[in-house]
């Protein structure tokens, strides 16, 4: 680590150097390298809140990811409250299922207050969204299975440590190489409070409240899309769920372009709610949004009969509406799908594939004869160059090899197009690798035509906004503007749903993830926020993480409160935060969200 220097102009003292032994001169801690200790090689991922680089450490040769910071308005903000919670969070977990926070990585800025910092975690090849939109990969069905037994173990460890991840998607799920599966983006992540999950007991009984607005909208279950705030451990069970079907489908199962479409889409799927089937749904804030709906009839069986009826037995108590009936990850990990044959693959069968990562995706467009799509962007709502919401990954569409034959992957029906007659066209039940490099599958013909390609930027930076006038112009690179509805609230617009105050007057609770971008210092009611009546539609891109980084530019409560700047911008806590928060004022305890 470089030694301490002085400030820009020199005439600064240089600063105290920190206590680096304890009282036998072993170091204490390891500390940051510093960010020339990494040569950069590539950028894999351009999230919603920031840049993700594969990098190489110079002294030992090994790849890492280097996840920055974005700093927004770091000199009113101080470091960002959900930086740290995820680095705090990531500390105390350990599991080979798990991302492993290796160090904090430090760019030095000669501005005092103006470095740059980065998470440094161990370079995964592939995360699962990027590798299910590779044209040349398939998945066979045992490793499907792997996949799940480890996102399931992973999920369990969480959930026995009491951390909500609350944004499962494939996304955040890391693979590498030797066919390890680990959940990464703790960016949305909390403790609990409640129970750990029990054998037998589902999803468990809630407890206090908490924000509403997290997980991705394609991978959020109906009980946060009615406006749930009492929830459990089960919301990650949903997205898991999410997940594994996509899968064996290719593409994410559920791409609502509103919050109101996703329930329409989860309805379709799983039938209509009921007392039965999802005790209590008419009392949640948002339910009367959809009455006018439906009935819809149950079609999961039906759609998802490729799995396997071990399979779909799996799926559908994952995709339980009732998310006290919700499977748990110690159940599902003991259900009959991974003892019936094919027996899952060992992690280390699995075939090795190209890297494959978010960015990676323009690379698999433009393989497959597609337009480049712009750069950037998460998974979410994709769009059609040519006009109009094309919501669909890769394997939407006719799938042929350009020659008329048929191509290696999935068909729009879901169906398994192997490439070769030998594998005839459904699903492979052994654990063969059909990769492009498969001596088996000829050069080229992993390669379909597509209709023109999903353009994968964010909704927010492709013009006009389609049902949110909370999507803005941006300039490229920077992070998104909030969503309008908030912005509302905050004007002393629309109430929300539970008596939250809305405006800046900081009324209803204080169960506030994201912190307040209004003026007034009141906090953030997410009850009317995201699925409040009115509130539907208020962000059309598949994401709903709006954090408190880059909304906030007013130094209100969250980050101050707990990145240690000082001064007058700490949010006084109310005694209602404090009996909310088990006497503990909000701002003291970072896992209050
Ligand atoms: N350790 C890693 N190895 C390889 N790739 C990684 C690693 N960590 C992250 N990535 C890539 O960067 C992408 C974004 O990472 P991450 O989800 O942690 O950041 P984010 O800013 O929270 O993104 P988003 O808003 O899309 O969730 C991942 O989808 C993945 O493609």
């Amino acid at each position: 680590m470089k030694r301490d220097s002085p400030g820009p102009s020199g005439s600064e003292p240089p600063r105290k150097r920190p206590l680096t032994v304890d009282a036998n001169g072993k170091p204490r801690f390891k500390g940051c390298d510093g960010i020339k200790a990494y040569e950069i090689i590539c950028k894999l991922g351009e999230g919603t809140f920031g840049e993700v680089h594969k990098a190489r450490h110079r002294a030992t040769g090994s790849m890492v990811a280097l996840k920055k910071i974005l700093m927004h308005n770091a000199k009113e903000e101080g470091f960002p409250i959900t930086a740290l919670r995820e680095i705090k969070i990531l500390k105390m977990l350990s599991h080979k299922n798990i991302v492993r926070l290796m160090e904090m990585a430090v760019e030095r800025k000669r501005v005092i207050g103006r470095g740059t910092l980065y998470m440094v975690t161990p370079y995964m090849d592939h995360d699962l969204a990027g590798l299910l939109e590779n044209p040349d990969v398939t998945f066979t069905e045992p490793q499907i299975k792997c996949y799940m037994l480890q996102l399931l173990e992973g999920t369990k460890y969480l959930h026995e440590n009491k951390i909500l991840h609350r944004d499962m998607k494939a996304a955040n799920l890391l693979i590498d190489n030797r066919g390890i599966l680990q959940i990464a983006d703790f960016g949305l992540a909390r403790k609990f409070e409640e129970e750990i999950p029990v054998a037998g007991g589902g999803g468990g009984n809630p407890g206090r409240d908490y924000t509403n607005c997290v997980v991705t909208r394609w991978y959020r279950p109906p009980e946060l899309l009615l406006g749930e705030r009492a929830y459990t451990s089960a919301i990650d069970l949903w997205g898991v769920g999410c997940v594994f079907a996509e899968m064996y489908k290719g593409k994410p199962i559920l791409q609502g372009n509103s919050d109101m479409d996703q329930l329409m889409k989860i309805f379709q799927l799983c039938g209509s709610p009921n007392e039965k089937n999802m005790p209590g749904f008419e009392k949640l804030p948002g339910c009367e949004g959809f009455r006018q709906f439906g009935p819809y009839h149950r079609a999961l069986e039906g759609h998802y009969s490729e799995m396997g009826s071990a399979g779909v037995s799996l799926l559908s108590e994952f995709l339980r509406l009732d998310p006290r009936k919700r499977i748990n990850a110690i159940d599902a990990l003991k259900h009959e799908y991974f003892t019936t044959d094919p027996q899952p693959a060992k992690p280390s069968d699995l075939p090795r594939f190209e890297d494959s990562h978010e960015l990676d995706r323009k690379k698999f467009r433009s393989r497959a004869n597609l337009p480049p799509a712009p750069a950037g962007g998460t998974v979410g709502v994709t769009h059609n160059p040519a006009g109009g919401e094309w919501v669909g990954r890769a394997g939407e569409v006719p799938w042929t090899n350009g020659s008329g034959g048929p191509a290696q992957g999935r068909r729009p029906d879901g169906q398994w197009n192997n490439g070769s007659a030998r594998h005839g066209g459904g699903r492979q039940h052994d654990n063969r690798p059909l990769q492009s490099h498969d001596s088996r599958i000829p050069q080229g013909q992993g390669q379909g035509h597509r209709p023109p390609g999903p353009d994968h930027r964010p909704a927010w930076t492709r013009g006009p906004p389609q049902s949110d006038s909370g999507h803005r112009e941006l300039g490229i690179g920077l992070p998104p503007r909030p969503p309008q509805p908030h912005m509302d609230r905050h004007r002393g617009g629309p109430g929300n749903n539970r008596g939250g105050g809305g405006g800046g007057g900081g009324g209803g609770s204080v169960d506030t993830y994201i912190p307040s971008y209004g003026g007034g210092g009141g906090v953030d009611d997410r009850r009317g926020g995201g699925n409040s009546r009115g509130g539907w539609d208020r962000d059309n891109r598949g994401v709903s993480r709006e954090r408190a980084d880059w909304r906030d530019s007013r130094g209100t409560h969250m980050e101050r409160g707990f990145s240690g700047s000082t001064g007058g911008g700490q949010r006084r806590s109310s005694s209602r935060d404090r009996h909310r928060d088990g006497g503990e004022p909000v701002q003291n305890n970072i896992y209050r969200r």
